[in-house]
C-alpha cells in the first residue's frame, strides 16, 4: 500500500531536486539505514541498483526522489534526513532543513497576500447568484437580490430559538460553537448562505458583522476536500491562482495561527471517500478553528454529536417571500405587482417558501401568467422554456432538441445522480459526439464556481434539483419493467443504528429517495396505470395500510409518537403532494388499502400535509380517522388552516387532536378555532396542561359533542377542564401524568364517571417518579357496565379496591388493561392471575414492575399487544414468559424490558418463543444483553418474523457485542421493509 508524504516535504524534495541529484550518493550505508527504518524495501534497493548499473547514479537518485520516497508515508522524509546524516551526507540533510525553515518562516507579506487573494477571489466569483439554467452566464447580483435568512437553533438549551444568519457566528470567538451545522431542505438556500457569508467578508466596507472579525474565511465545497492531503492543499487547488507562490507549509501554518473560519458547503454531496472532511468534523484536524458545515437533512446523523450547535434554514415566511419578489422585480427593473399578487395564491404558498422555486415562479410569471402548483409542474414548465429557447438558438425543432440533446442529458443526469454527483466528467462527456451542443442547451456549465484551477475538466449542472428533475425524466422514459426494477432497488424503511462501543453509527431515512420519486410521480401523473403500479409498490413496501407504529418507549403514556419525524409509512402521502389530481385508478387502490388510522405528528413535513389534503378528495367509506398532533408548529396560521380543512372534509374523520397551548390565551384560541367538541368538528381532544396556569376566560367550554378528553400533566388548578366536560357524552376520560388531586377534583371525576353511561375508556395514571394511587376509584369503575379500557396507577390497594378490580376483570368486558404499579402485593397478583383465566376479550395488556412468575395464567389470554416494562425478568421469569408467548398466536406488538442479567440459554429460549409469534409486527427491547453468542438466535428470530416492520432495541446492558457479532446481525436488521432502531 502507498502512503503519501506531507505536502511541504514533497515540495522541498521538488524544489531542491538539482542539488539533490548532484549531491546524494547511494551508498550501502544509506540503503542500510533506509531499509532498516522501513522507508524502502529490498526490492526498491534492487531496482535502484539496476538503474545505477544500466544508466547513471543521477537517474537512480531521480527515481528514488520522484517515484519512491514521496509514496512512503508521512514519516519517510524525516527518516530520510536521519539516514543522510548517518551516511556521511549531513550537509544534504542540513540544506533541506534550512530550506524548510526558511520557507516556513512567514515572510512579512504572506498573510496579507493570502487575505488579498481570497478576498479578490470571493469578490469575483461570488457576487452573482446563478439560477437560470439556460443562462448560466447571467446571474442575479447577490448584493441586490439576497434575502437575509433566519435560522432555527435545533440543539442545546436554547433549542427552537430563531437567529439571524450572522448571529450563528456570534459566540465562536468565546470558544463556544466551534463546530456549527446548518441543515436545510433541497434548494433552501444553504449554498447561497455560505456564499453571502464569504462575500460579506471579502467586502471592504466598515460593516460590523461577526464575519468581519475573522482574519481568513475559507469557503470550500465538500467535494474540494476529496483526494487532498490537507486543507491547505484544497485551498491552493480551489481558491488560489496557480502562480500565487504561497507554499503549502506556510498556508498550513497560517491556518493554525490566524483566526480562521472554515465553511464547508454540501456535506451531502461529497460525504464518502472524504477523509479530511470527516477529520475536520470530528475535531481531528484544525480542532480549534470554527467550522461551519452545511448539508441536506438526514445525511449527518452519526456525525451530529460532533457539532456544538445545529441549525436549520427554514422556508421563507410571508415577509421574506415579499422581500424576495420585490428585490427580483427591482433587479430586473420591472413592476413588482404581478409577483406580489402571485404570493396571494394559497395553492402555491408552500412552493413560494423555497427560494429557488420562488425565483423560478417569478421567471414563469414573466413568461406567462399561468400558475404551477406543484414542484414538478414548475420544473416541467421551466424545462419547456429551456427547450424552446434552445431550439430557437440552434435552429432545431423542439422534438429534435428533445431527441438529440435532452435524452442524452437525462442519461448524464441519471448517471451523475447514481454517483451522488452534480457533474459530468470529461471522459464521460466523450461518450457522445455532440456533447458541446448538449452543453449549449443550458443545464451544464464547464465553470465550477469556487474553483480557479481544475486539472480535470468537469461540467457542472446548475443546481442539484435540476439533476434530480432530469434524472426523473430519464426514469420516466424507461420502459415499465426497467422503471419498476429501479424502484424495487430502492430502500423503503428507515434504519438508525448506533453502537457506541464499536463506534458504529449508520443511518438511512427514506426521505432521501423522495426528491427523485416526487418528480417521477409528478411526471407520470397522466399515465395512470404506471403511476398506480409505482404507488402500489410504495404502499406495500412502506406498510402504508398498517396500523401506525406507536413509539415503543412512550406508547405507555402517549398513543402517538410525539417526537418522531415524518415516518417511512407516510412516503405515499409525501409523493401524492406532487400530483394535481389523484387519478381514479390510483384512488381505487388507496381506498382499498386504506390504513385503519393516520397520525399526523409534529415532525410531518409540509409535503406530507399536502398529501394528506389530497386524501380529503377520496371517498373513504366510512371516513378515514385521523389523529393530528401539531404543537410547536412554527407557522400558526398554516397549522390552523390545515386543521380547518381536515375538519371540513367529509371523507376524513378528524378523530383526535393533540394541543399543547403555550399559555391560557392560546388554549382558548385553539379550543375555539378548532371548534373542539362541536357536532361537525373534532370531538376528541388531548390537552397538554403544563403551560396553563389558570382558567382562560369565564365562558371556557367545549362543544356539546365532546367524546374524548385527555389531559396531560393535570393539576388541581386545571379543574375547569373537568367542569367543562360535565354533561358531555364522554366515551373516554384520561388523566395522564397526574400527580396531585384535591377533594374537588376527586368529586368532579366521580361525577363524570357516574354521569357517563357511555364511558368505555378511563385512564388515571401518574408520572412514573411520583406515584399517585388511584385505587380508590376502582369501586366507581366497577359500576361502569361499558368499561372496555382501563389504565390505572395502583400503590397500596385496600381489600375493597381489590374486590372491585376482581369484579371488573371477571366481567370480561375489558379489551385493554394497563397497570402502573411499583408494588404488587401477593393478593394483587392473585386477583390478576385469577382474572386472566377468564378474560378472553382482552387484547392489549401493559404491566409495569411486575414479577411475571406470579402470573402463569397469562397463557390463557389471546393478546395482540403486550408490554412488560421495568419488570423483574430473571431466568425464571423468562421461562414463564417464553411459555406464555408460545400460546399467543395473534400477538402483533411486544415490548420487553430486561432489568437484570440473565443466562444466555434463557435468552435463546425467549427468542425462540418470540420467533414463533408469526404475526408480530412491532418488537421492542430495552436493556437487552446482546452478546455475540446470542446474535445467531436474534438473527433467526428476526428472519422468522416475516411480518415484522419495526424492530427497536434501546440501551444495551453491557458492551459484549463485538464487530464480528455485529457483522452477522447487520444484514438481518437492515432488511428492506424493516424499520430498525438499535441504539446503545
Ligand atoms: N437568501 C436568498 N436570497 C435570494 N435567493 C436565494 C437565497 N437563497 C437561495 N436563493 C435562490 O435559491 C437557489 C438555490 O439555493 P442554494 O443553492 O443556496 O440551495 P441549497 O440549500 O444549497 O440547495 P441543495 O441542498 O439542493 O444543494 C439559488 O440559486 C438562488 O437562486
Amino acid at each position: 500500500m502507498e502512503f503519501k508524504m506531507e505536502d511541504q516535504h514533497r515540495e522541498c524534495l521538488q524544489k531542491n531536486r538539482i542539488f539533490l541529484l548532484s549531491e546524494i550518493s547511494l551508498s550501502a550505508v544509506l540503503f542500510a539505514n533506509l531499509t532498516e527504518s522501513g522507508v524502502i524495501t529490498d526490492e526498491h534497493v534492487e531496482k535502484l541498483q539496476n538503474i545505477e548499473r544500466n544508466d547513471t547514479t543521477k537517474a537512480a537518485v531521480f527515481e528514488f526522489l520522484s517515484e519512491i520516497l514521496p509514496k512512503r508515508g508521512p514519516e519517510a522524509f524525516d527518516l530520510f534526513l536521519k539516514a543522510l546524516c548517518e551516511s556521511e551526507q549531513r550537509h544534504v540533510a542540513e540544506r533541506l532543513n534550512k530550506w524548510l525553515s526558511d520557507d516556513c518562516s512567514e515572510d512579512a507579506g504572506t498573510f496579507e497576500r493570502l487575505q488579498d487573494e481570497l478576498r479578490t477571489h470571493y469578490n469575483d466569483k461570488l457576487q452573482f447568484i446563478y439560477t437560470m439554467p439556460w443562462l448560466p452566464t447571467e446571474g442575479f447580483s447577490l448584493k441586490e437580490t439576497f434575502v437575509q435568512r433566519r435560522l432555527r437553533l435545533t440543539s442545546g438549551d436554547r433549542k427552537g430559538t430563531e437567529v439571524k444568519m450572522d448571529e450563528i457566528l456570534a459566540s465562536v470567538g468565546e470558544g463556544r460553537n466551534k463546530r456549527i451545522l446548518v441543515e436545510g431542505d433541497p434548494a433552501q438556500g444553504k449554498s447561497t448562505l455560505c456564499q453571502a457569508l464569504a462575500f460579506a467578508w471579502s467586502q471592504p466596507d466598515e460593516a460590523s458583522e461577526n464575519i468581519k472579525s475573522f482574519d481568513l474565511v475559507i469557503l470550500l465545497h465538500a467535494g474540494d476536500l476529496r483526494g487532498q492531503d490537507s486543507v491547505g492543499g484544497a485551498i491552493k487547488k480551489h481558491l488560489l491562482p496557480i502562480d500565487c507562490g504561497i507554499p503549502s507549509r506556510q498556508l498550513e501554518k497560517l491556518l493554525q495561527e490566524k483566526n480562521v473560519l472554515l465553511i464547508i458547503d454540501a456535506f451531502d454531496e461529497a460525504s464518502t471517500e472524504n477523509e479530511i472532511l470527516h477529520e475536520l468534523i470530528e475535531g481531528k484536524r484544525l480542532k480549534h478553528k470554527p467550522l461551519l458545515v452545511t448539508s441536506r437533512p438526514n445525511f449527518l446523523e452519526n456525525k451530529q454529536r460532533h457539532f456544538e450547535s445545529t441549525f436549520t434554514v427554514e422556508g421563507y415566511n410571508n415577509r421574506e417571500r415579499l422581500q424576495h419578489v420585490k428585490q427580483y422585480a427591482e433587479h430586473k427593473n420591472i413592476a413588482s405587482a404581478p409577483f406580489e399578487s402571485m404570493l396571494e395564491e394559497e395553492s402555491i404558498r408552500d412552493l413560494c417558501s423555497n427560494p429557488l422555486n420562488l425565483t423560478l415562479l417569478c421567471l414563469l410569471r414573466e413568461e406567462d401568467t399561468q400558475l404551477r402548483i406543484t414542484r414538478t409542474a414548475l420544473y416541467t414548465e421551466i424545462h419547456r422554456i429551456i427547450r424552446r429557447k434552445a431550439g430557437e438558438r440552434m435552429d432545431l425543432t423542439e422534438a429534435e432538441v428533445e431527441e438529440s440533446l435532452l435524452r442524452p442529458l437525462y442519461q448524464f443526469a441519471f448517471e451523475a445522480h447514481q454517483k451522488n454527483e452534480t457533474v459530468v466528467r470529461e471522459k464521460d462527456s466523450k461518450k457522445v459526439q455532440n456533447f458541446q451542443r448538449i452543453c449549449e442547451v443550458g443545464y451544464l456549465t464547464n465553470e465550477v464556481i469556487i474553483s480557479r484551477l481544475q486539472k480535470e475538466v468537469r461540467f457542472q449542472f446548475t443546481h442539484k434539483t435540476f439533476v434530480e428533475f432530469l434524472t426523473a425524466k430519464h426514469i420516466a422514459e424507461m420502459d415499465r419493467e426497467e422503471r419498476m426494477n429501479w424502484m424495487r432497488h430502492l430502500r423503503y424503511a428507515d434504519y438508525h443504528i448506533r453502537i457506541r462501543g464499536l463506534a458504529i453509527g449508520d443511518y438511512f431515512n427514506v426521505e432521501k429517495n423522495e426528491p427523485i420519486l416526487g418528480f417521477l410521480f409528478g411526471l407520470l401523473e397522466e399515465e395512470s396505470a404506471e403511476l398506480t403500479q409505482m404507488a402500489s409498490l410504495v404502499i406495500k413496501e412502506t406498510h402504508f395500510s398498517s396500523e401506525p407504529v406507536p413509539m415503543p418507549l412512550h406508547s405507555f403514556l402517549f398513543p402517538i409518537s410525539l417526537d418522531s419525524s415524518c415516518e417511512a409509512s407516510h412516503q405515499l402521502l409525501r409523493l401524492l403532494a406532487e400530483l394535481n389530481v389523484v387519478p381514479p385508478e390510483l384512488a381505487d387502490v388507496i381506498l382499498k388499502r386504506r390504513p385503519p388510522l393516520i397520525n399526523i405528528h409534529r415532525g410531518c413535513s409540509v409535503s406530507c400535509r399536502r398529501g394528506m389534503l389530497k386524501l380529503c378528495n377520496l371517498r373513504f367509506q366510512p371516513p378515514i380517522p385521523m389523529n393530528v398532533y401539531l404543537s410547536d408548529s412554527p407557522d400558526e396560521e398554516e397549522k390552523m388552516s390545515f386543521v380547518q380543512k381536515l375538519i371540513e372534509c367529509e371523507n376524513i374523520e378528524g378523530s383526535k387532536i393533540w394541543i399543547y397551548p403555550r399559555n391560557d390565551t392560546e388554549l382558548w384560541n385553539n379550543v375555539r378555532g378548532f371548534r373542539i367538541g362541536q357536532a361537525n368538528s373534532v370531538q376528541q381532544v388531548s390537552i397538554n396542561c403544563i403551560a396553563i396556569e389558570g382558567i382562560p376566560c369565564e365562558e371556557f367550554s367545549f362543544g356539546n359533542h365532546l367524546s374524548e378528553l385527555e389531559l396531560n400533566w393535570f393539576t388541581p388548578s386545571h379543574s375547569f377542564f373537568l367542569e367543562a366536560a360535565l354533561h358531555k357524552p364522554l366515551t373516554s376520560l384520561q388523566l395522564i401524568c397526574c400527580d396531585e388531586l384535591d377533594d374537588r377534583c376527586i368529586s368532579l371525576i366521580r361525577q363524570l364517571l357516574r354521569n357517563q353511561r357511555n364511558l368505555q375508556r378511563v385512564q388515571l395514571t401518574s408520572s412514573s417518579w411520583k406515584r399517585q394511587h388511584f385505587g380508590f376509584f376502582l369501586a366507581d369503575f366497577a359500576q361502569m357496565e361499558n368499561l372496555q379500557s382501563l389504565e390505572i396507577t395502583l400503590k397500596n390497594s385496600t381489600n375493597e379496591a381489590k374486590r372491585s378490580l376482581e369484579a371488573i376483570l371477571k366481567r370480561n368486558k375489558l379489551s385493554k388493561l394497563a397497570i402502573h404499579s411499583s408494588k404488587y402485593s401477593l393478593c394483587l397478583y392473585s386477583v390478576l392471575n385469577d382474572g386472566f383465566s377468564s378474560m378472553s376479550s382482552l387484547r392489549e395488556l401493559h404491566l409495569q414492575y411486575v414479577n411475571i412468575i406470579h402470573l402463569p395464567n397469562l397463557r390463557h389470554l389471546d393478546l395482540i399487544n403486550f408490554s412488560l416494562l421495568y419488570s423483574t425478568l430473571n431466568d425464571d421469569g423468562i421461562a414463564v414468559l417464553s411459555d406464555v408467548l408460545r400460546s399467543w398466536r395473534n400477538l402483533q406488538q411486544l415490548r420487553i424490558d430486561f432489568d437484570v442479567s440473565v443466562a444466555e440459554c434463557s435468552l435463546r429460549k425467549l427468542f425462540k418463543a418470540i420467533a414463533g409469534c408469526h404475526r408480530l409486527q412491532i418488537l421492542h427491547f430495552q436493556w437487552l444483553e446482546m452478546a455475540d453468542s446470542v446474535v445467531p438466535s436474534v438473527c433467526k428470530m428476526i428472519e422468522s418474523l416475516k411480518q415484522l416492520r419495526k424492530f427497536t432495541s434501546y440501551v444495551q446492558r453491557n458492551k459484549s457485542l463485538t464487530e464480528e457479532g455485529f457483522k452477522q446481525l447487520e444484514p438481518i436488521i437492515k432488511r428492506n421493509g424493516l424499520n430498525t432502531d438499535v441504539r446503545q
